[in-house]
């Protein structure tokens, strides 16, 4: 089955008719790659999971076909979410420690500072996305890596680049325009070290010799990458589904207790990764009556795994009273997702302030004039167009 990009706009009714024919099934998808796409989430946590999956990016290139290896070919790529043990153990432990929930606690009162700064800026019309969805996740990720305020928008442009598909000159240019901006950086913590993790990163390096310059390179774009195209459609989804839903926006407001529950509803129903990222089968593996053969790519859907009508009840109402947890919207297994905790609290701050400052608020467009992106990595809107008003109306 041949997938068009009209279907990341309103994935559900394939994804139905896919989990009725069974977990997996074999597609190319939009850019030409061939796969096996997974929809149900018994099978995709299980292959999330599973060793005789691999990441390395480079054999991954070997098996991408001519011309549609994307943002794979740069070197940017070569990270420990695209590789396997024993060198992703080797680098995840590195920066485990700067993410762990305490540590990312310590975050919260920055946070609240640029979310309040950010709702200072909003009042009346505007697009939510570009005066706070995405501005809040590139500061706070920016703050704790240590990257200059005058560098961050020139970051949101290449990853723009990096999510937009393209390939040839312009993802040749914006990585190596990135690249030489990281690596300056880099030098400029070695020459004069600050209380930020990049400087913390280059001592590892520098005194164990543990982490090469090209992998501190990468590790510091994966980083902010994952840091800030992701929670930027966590803020936005939530917005646009509270706004969707005004008996679930009434009930958040009176009980803001049930906020975190909140938060892990936005993500199951609103995952902002949509198919994970890319791992390939090296040996055969089956998944109920199929068999992989060696050497084939799995896309797993973390969307339509939580939209599992198996798993959840009503998985298309959006519920935040329901028990949280279960969802795969971080993923599962030794790549769950390294920002999780700083993700959730970066969610639970701005939504909850949103919320509290602004008792009003509504969609200024039809929803059927919204911009999904079209990235299968990313779900998210392009724009949300919002009245925020701190009268209730
Ligand atoms: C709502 C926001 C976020 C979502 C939905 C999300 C989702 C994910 C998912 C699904 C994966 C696993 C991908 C796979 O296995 O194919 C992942 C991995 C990762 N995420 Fe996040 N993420 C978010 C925020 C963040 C933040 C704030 C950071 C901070 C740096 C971050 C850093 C990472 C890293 C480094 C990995 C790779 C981990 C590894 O390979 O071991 N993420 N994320």
């Amino acid at each position: 089955m041949e997938l068009d990009k009209a279907w990341i706009r309103d994935p559900w009714p394939l994804y139905r008719e896919l989990r009725r024919q069974g977990p997996l099934r074999r597609v190319v998808m939009p850019d030409g790659v061939p796969g096996w796409l997974v929809t149900d989430h018994a099978e995709a946590r299980a292959l999330l999971d599973d060793r005789r999956l691999s990441k390395n990016v480079h054999r991954a290139r070997e098996l991408f076909p001519p011309g549609t290896a994307g943002g794979y070919i740069t070197r940017l790529s070569e990270h420990m979410l695209n590789d396997d043990p024993p060198n992703h153990t080797r680098l995840r432990k590195l920066v485990t420690k700067a993410f762990t929930s305490r540590a990312v606690n310590r975050l919260r009162p920055q946070i609240e500072r640029i979310t309040d700064e950010l709702l200072d800026g909003v009042d009346g019309e505007t697009d939510l996305i570009e005066s706070f969805a995405f501005p809040l996740p590139i500061a706070v990720i920016s703050e704790l890596l240590g990257v200059p305020h005058e560098d961050r928008s020139r970051i949101r442009a290449w990853s723009r680049v990096f999510v937009s598909g393209v390939t040839g000159e312009p993802l040749a240019t914006a990585a190596r325009e990135q690249s030489a901006l990281l690596r300056d950086l880099i030098r400029a913590k070695r020459a004069e070290p600050a209380e930020d993790l990049l400087s913390d990163l280059v001592h590892v390096s520098d005194e164990g010799d543990r982490l090469s310059e090209d992998e501190l390179v990468a590790m510091a774009f994966l980083l902010l990458f994952a840091g800030h195209e992701t929670t930027v459609h966590l803020l936005g989804n939530a917005v646009y589904s509270l706004l969707r839903n005004p008996e679930q926006e009434r009930l958040l407001r009176t009980d803001p207790s049930l906020l975190p529950g909140a938060i892990e509803e936005f993500l199951r129903t609103g995952s902002p990764i949509h198919i994970a990222t890319l791992r390939f089968t090296t040996e055969p593996v089956t998944v109920g009556d199929v068999e992989i053969p060696a050497g084939e790519f799995v896309m797993v859907s973390l969307l339509a795994a939580n939209a599992d009508e198996a798993r959840f009840e009503d998985p298309y109402e959006l519920d935040i009273t329901r028990p949280a947890g279960g969802h795969l919207a971080f993923g599962h297994g030794i790549h769950y997702c390294l920002g999780a905790p700083l993700a959730r609290l970066e969610g639970e701050i701005a939504i909850g302030r949103l919320l509290a400052r602004f008792p009003s608020l509504r969609l200024a467009v039809d929803p059927a004039d919204l911009h999904w992106r079209t990235s299968t990595l990313v779900r998210g809107l392009r724009e949300l167009p919002v009245i925020a008003s701190t009268r209730a109306v």
